[in-house]
């Protein structure tokens, strides 16, 4: 079929981000899974990969991405992820919010909203929408804040004000938790007087820094399966509170004029 040549066309490249996502690992895994030998992962980071795809997508060219939901980029074009019948990306799955052990005694308010912190796919991918449209993070974020006044009352209902105590969160600049984390800090400094800084690093640091308390918290881990290494890595030197979002998806996406569905059409 014409796509056949589909990795000719692609040259056997799929535009990756960064190395120390879990969807970095999962995708190595699907082209040993589907015996894609002959194509190649290409590393880089978030912004770089949407970067490629808007430049292909505004030529009508095709490729192929490591995507994940929620992302605003299924709002600007029209994408599509192929079909994983061998599972290699596991099942939908959430975001978690972990924090180091002795936040609770050490910032109880910030503690318990962070523990009470949720919203969904629809509210998050307002904020990464303003965003991806050029609105600074913590504007989108204090937006969110004002327009959502009740959703955020109630994550700091009858919580102490901890003025001026620091506070650092953790983050990896993939487009999710550059908005989540946003939100947070706005809420622990506007409602509860917190100093908050948000540390922006790569995977592995991110989870480290939890570990070792050289940061107090993060609404970035993807749970059950993609941050599994990370998990057992650092079990019981974290505790983790819950999902902060439900209904994530991660796999590959491309635009929907291209005709392949599967990830066996790679073959
Ligand atoms: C890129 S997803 C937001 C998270 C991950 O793959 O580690």
């Amino acid at each position: 079929a014409s796509d056949a040549s589909v990795g000719d066309q692609v040259k056997h490249e799929i535009i990756g981000i960064d190395p120390g996502a879990g969807l970095m690992k999962q995708t190595a895994q699907a082209l040993k899974d589907y015996d894609l030998k002959d194509w190649k992962l290409v590393e880089g980071s978030s912004a770089a990969m949407t970067a490629a795809l808007d430049k292909a997508y505004k030529a009508k060219k095709p490729i192929i991405v490591t995507g994940w939901t929620p992302h605003w980029m299924f709002a600007k074009y029209d994408l599509k992820y192929l079909s994983d019948p061998k599972g290699s990306y596991g099942q939908d799955e959430q975001i978690h919010t972990v924090v180091r052990t002795g936040l609770s005694k050490d910032a109880p308010s910030a503690y318990a909203m962070l523990d009470r912190f949720e919203w969904t796919p629809e509210e998050m991918a307002v904020v990464m929408s303003a965003v991806a449209d050029g609105k600074k993070p913590e504007e989108a974020a204090a937006a969110w804040v004002k327009d959502n006044a009740a959703k955020v009352d109630a994550w700091v209902k009858d919580l102490a004000q901890d003025n001026g105590k620091k506070l650092k969160l953790a983050y990896v600049a993939w487009d999710s938790e550059i908005a989540s984390t946003n939100v947070v800090k706005t809420v622990l400094e506007q409602k509860l007087g917190y100093t908050v800084e948000m540390l922006q690093v790569e995977a592995g640091p991110m989870w480290a820094g939890i570990a070792d308390g050289s940061a107090d918290a993060m609404v970035a881990a993807w749970l059950p399966t993609t941050h599994q290494d990370y998990l057992e890595k650092y079990k019981g030197k974290f505790e983790d509170l819950g999902p902060n979002l439900n209904g994530t998806k991660l796999g590959l996406v491309v635009p929907s004029y291209m005709t392949i569905a599967s990830i066996e059409d790679l073959k």
